[in-house]
């Protein structure tokens, strides 16, 4: 049975031209004109898209005493009335556990997704077990990037020698390390020190982890990453320091990736001086929503190619989730959504407003991190062979984001009355239509688990360059005798 979407304009990362697409068992089998098939799906109008991919997704993560309200139905169900076809969620062992016992959950979540999914590995505790097991997992359970939590101290966070050892570990595997970078020594006491204060509510989260911690530690990141000689992925970029470690690592040569999030390009810090507690606890994420300068400068790196990739970090928590954290902000959990609302909210404000091109779209929410992950051109791509993860995106269909309609089980939106233009008229998970004007047609179930390769050529490029210019001993013929 064949699919032919008909009639659109197919913008990738790098072209925009006019042509049909015939699908055939999952995948995107002819591109050209005048295409027929069994079914066909008109786009006349619309633009024809490689599927979202959201590379930073928690869905029912374990966390701060409880879970994260989306599972992999109803945050793959999400994902996909927001035109994501592809999410990468964090497998997190539990201190001492081995990694591979931690898959075997994740594994077992992930069964209901409605698209499809890879996973990273975090590193959590170090220790022999962890050495051996990423080799396991990279070589034989198709995951090649490492999570370190620099922050969240006493529960997730490793310190910097245990980073240096993953780093190297990552560098002999072919894999890529990720960071949350924050400072969380400092987080914690500076956490303590307003609760003492008195200061204990939400906008003392934000407070507590002012944008320095975070450009110390992307930073502190980057140097480990490139004493151990690997490249470095940093998760949720939200400020200009942090940015700037970034862009200079790059402009020196270092292989570094960074990663806003839609929630810290489109919502600022004024969330938290809200006079209502359950507004602003709603937003408690970390790191936390920043000022209109910081933004500008997330928005400049997208556009110059110094930040690669929007995602959202959806690791969403009800109201009364969030209530745990009355009267103690440091209880309540760290978390948003966005995953429906990644790719409308970046049109509207990104490609609307003349911030980045359609093309740098596509970019930017697929093609580039398809590459970072090694999945591509399997994902993030518009070729004959790619799988059929298509979003056929109408410009002109609108919507106001709204938790009454929306797919996420939590009962509130960050976004909450933003009027947004730029919705999937279509959305195909590997050449199966999902969502349909609105109507979702997911099937739970469907999605796959997506295998990635290690990185032979990045890592290889590195440690070939580590190795010429390694500190060498220097050959002296008289050697004068010992001065004592
Ligand atoms: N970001 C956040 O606040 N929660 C999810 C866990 C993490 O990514 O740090
Ligand atoms: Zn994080
Ligand atoms: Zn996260």
């Amino acid at each position: 049975m064949t699919t032919v979407i008909k009639g659109g304009t197919i913008v990738t990362a790098d072209l925009t031209y006019k042509a049909d697409v015939k699908i055939d068992g999952g995948r995107i089998i002819e591109i050209g004109p005048n295409l027929s098939g069994d079914t066909t799906l008109d786009a006349a109008g619309c633009y024809v898209m490689p599927g979202g991919i959201d590379p930073h997704v928690h869905l029912e993560m374990p966390f701060m005493g409880t879970y994260s309200a989306d599972d992999f139905e109803s945050g793959t169900r999400a994902a996909l009335a927001g035109g994501t076809t592809m999410v990468v969620d964090f497998c997190l062992p539990d201190p001492g556990q081995s990694l591979l016992d931690a898959l075997k959950r994740w594994d077992n979540k992930a069964t209901r997704a409605n698209c499809d999914y890879s996973f990273h590995m975090s590193v959590t505790w170090w220790g022999e077990q962890v050495f051996d097991d990423m080799k396991t997992v990279v070589q034989q359970h198709g995951i090649n990037t490492f999570k370190h939590f620099m922050a969240y101290k006493g529960a997730l966070m490793v310190n910097d020698d245990e980073m240096f050892a993953s780093f190297s570990r990552c560098a002999e595997l072919g894999a890529l390390p990720l960071v949350h970078a924050e400072n969380g020594d400092i987080v914690a006491a500076m956490q303590q020190k307003l609760m003492d204060e008195g200061n204990n509510g939400p906008e003392a989260h934000a407070y507590s982890r002012p944008a320095s911690v975070e450009g110390e530690a992307t930073n502190r990141a980057i140097i480990i990453a490139d004493m151990a000689g690997v490249p470095l992925y940093v998760v949720h970029t939200s400020c200009e320091q942090a940015h700037e470690a970034i862009r200079r690592a790059r402009q020196n040569g270092m292989r570094v990736y960074g990663e806003p999030l839609i929630q810290h390009l489109t919502l600022d810090e004024s969330e938290y001086f809200d006079k209502d507690w359950d507004h602003s606890a709603r937003r408690v994420m970390s790191p936390p929503f920043r000022n209109k300068q910081h933004q500008d400068s997330l928005w400049a790196g997208l556009a110059s190619g110094s930040l690669q990739v929007v995602a959202t970090d959806h690791c969403a928590f009800t109201t009364d989730q969030k209530r745990t954290g009355v009267g103690d902000f440091r209880k309540i959990p760290n978390g948003t959504g966005g995953l429906e609302d990644r790719m409308p909210m970046l049109w509207t404000h990104g490609v609307q407003t003349g911030r980045i091109t359609m093309n740098e779209f596509v970019a930017v929410t697929s093609t580039n991190i398809a590459k970072i992950l090694n999945v591509y051109p399997k994902k993030g791509a518009i070729l004959v062979g790619a799988d059929a993860d298509i979003v056929v995106l109408d410009p002109n269909k609108s919507k106001t984001i709204s938790a009454a309609t929306q797919q996420s089980a939590i009962d509130y939106n960050v976004f909450e009355g933003k009027q947004v233009t730029g919705l999937p008229r279509y959305t195909l998970t590997r050449g199966v239509v999902a969502i349909e004007d609105g109507a979702v047609k997911t099937r739970e179930g469907h999605g796959q688990f997506v295998a990635r390769e290690p990185y032979p050529a990045v890592n290889k490029a590195l440690s070939s360059w580590k190795e010429l210019t390694a500190p060498r001993k220097v050959e002296r013929s008289g050697i004068p005798a010992s001065g004592v």
